[in-house]
């Protein structure tokens, strides 16, 4: 693999979270429109975080693709990537978490495509994507294990950290260790089914949705509770299996939105998984 693959990686990592914020209406979340259930953000700060994260963004590629010890190890050096590049981003957002689990997944994901890319060529086959995907299992299986056994003894928790106390809660080290089943198994057969029928708006709004009506996203857990996540989810059921056409979809992801609002909800985890869905999207020329 040349440079120019490592700049092509970067590229479709930085496009993927630039389409995902672009994407509206969007329910709760950042967009075009307006900041959703967010108060400390809005689109033109999502622009900053995502150039503070691109030159990571290479490096993490750049690990993977220069790698020639065992998985472990890869790891850790992605971890240490990942640390600076969440630093650069909370400076460019002063201190708002606009991407902090999109910058872990993408330390893991680029990191495993530039280990594969030292043996493999572009574009990607579904083999190839599935391959990459369990890569990602085998480098985080002591995740887990590793970031929360010790919790106990720490004075100041995140939300994750919270939720793993509260109700074992695994959050986005879950899906990295189970490879993750977000998109092996939800968006990115529902995108290889449908991306030749819709236009790649209606495309990525649908799959949102359909993240949203299945995952456990660990965003609207610490700010609603097993409930508020469970409304959320059935109404993502609803809207995803109407059938509903362009106009009528948009609709209903603009009432959402306004509910979530009221409710204050963001389901930022679905968001940060669609962003990933993109980007394999993009390295399997999807869209
Ligand atoms: C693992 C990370 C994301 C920390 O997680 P934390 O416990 O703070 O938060 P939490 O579990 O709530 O999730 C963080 C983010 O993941 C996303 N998310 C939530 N649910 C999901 C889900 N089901 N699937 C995917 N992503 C999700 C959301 O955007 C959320 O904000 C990472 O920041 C980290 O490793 N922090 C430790 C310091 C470090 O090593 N940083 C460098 C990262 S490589
Ligand atoms: N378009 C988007 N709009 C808003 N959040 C998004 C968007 N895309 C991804 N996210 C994710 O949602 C998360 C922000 O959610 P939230 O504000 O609940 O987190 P927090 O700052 O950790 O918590 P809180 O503000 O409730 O204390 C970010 O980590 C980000 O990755």
């Amino acid at each position: 693999m040349s440079n120019s693959t490592l700049i092509q990686l970067t590229k479709f990592a930085t496009k993927s979270l630039y389409y995902e914020v672009a994407l509206s209406p969007k329910p709760g979340l950042v967009d075009r429109f307006d900041n959703g259930a967010h108060k400390d953000m809005d689109f033109f700060m999502f622009i900053d975080s995502i150039e503070s994260l691109a030159p990571h963004f290479y490096e993490y590629a750049r690990l993977g693709f220069t790698h020639n010890d065992d998985l472990a190890s890869l790891f850790s050096k992605l971890r240490e990537e990942g640390i600076k590049a969440e630093h650069d981003m909370l400076e460019a957002t002063y201190q708002v978490n606009t991407h902090k689990g999109a910058n872990f997944s993408f330390a893991v994901l680029l990191g495993a495509t530039g280990l594969y890319l030292q043996n493999h060529s572009l574009p990607f086959s579904f083999q190839d994507t599935t391959n990459i995907l369990s890569l990602v299992a085998q480098m985080t299986h002591h995740l887990v294990e590793q970031d929360f056994s010790h919790i106990t003894e720490k004075n100041k928790l995140s939300h994750g950290e919270k939720l793993y106390i509260k109700a074992g809660t695994l959050g986005v080290r879950g899906e990295a260790t189970q490879g993750y089943p977000a998109l092996s198994s939800l968006l990115l057969p529902f995108f290889r089914k449908r991306a030749e029928q819709e236009s790649t708006e209606m495309l990525l709004l649908r799959g949102l949705i359909l993240l949203i009506s299945q995952i456990e996203d660990s965003n609207l857990l610490h700010r609603g509770g097993a409930n508020g996540w469970q409304q959320v989810k059935q109404r993502g059921v609803g809207i995803h299996q109407n059938k509903l056409n362009e106009l009528e979809f948009k609709q209903n992801l603009t009432t959402f939105n306004q509910e979530l609002i009221e409710k204050n909800l963001s389901p930022g985890g679905a968001a940060d998984l669609l962003s990933l869905g993109i980007y394999f999207s993009f390295l399997e020329k999807l869209i």
